[in-house]
């Protein structure tokens, strides 16, 4: 499933719309048995691009979806690709802290995270009930 799930990000990188950075990033998620793929999606408003993995996530839970098992993220970068802090927030939502994200780039140097080593401590719905 991870080399399914590279493959699949590395596939849906090729529909990044990048016009400004023209730094294209693709992602793959497997939830319920499907994989779901998403790109980074640039705006001449430069802070309403979205990010790959937050469109990946945002287009499986349009489709029902409660819990991601598994992410790719894939980058042409010099080692695997660092998630942002926003996303790194929104995979929160849907990933357990064991869940593995795979990071990779075009050369193939892959690094297996949990979602607790992507982020530790992370704030989430249980944090909001009152003692
Ligand atoms: O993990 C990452 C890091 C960056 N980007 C996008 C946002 C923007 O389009 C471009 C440059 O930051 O890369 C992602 O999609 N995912
Ligand atoms: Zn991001």
């Amino acid at each position: 499933m991870k080399d399914q799930l590279i493959q699949e990000a590395i596939e849906a990188r090729k529909f990044a719309y990048t016009p400004y950075s023209h730094f294209q990033v693709g992602a793959a998620l497997l939830a319920d048995g499907k994989v779901h793929n998403g790109c980074n999606i640039e705006n001449a408003s430069y802070g309403l691009t979205n990010c790959a993995e937050r469109t990946a996530i945002f287009k499986a839970v349009s489709e029902g979806i409660t819990r991601i098992e598994a992410i790719a993220v894939v980058a042409d970068t010099e080692g695997p690709v660092s998630p942002c802090g926003a996303c790194r927030q929104v995979l929160a939502e849907f990933c357990d802290r064991e869940t593995k994200v795979y990071l990779t780039n075009l050369r193939g140097n892959t690094e297996e995270w949990t979602m607790e080593q992507l982020l530790p401590g992370a704030f989430q719905a249980g944090d909001m009930k009152k003692k």
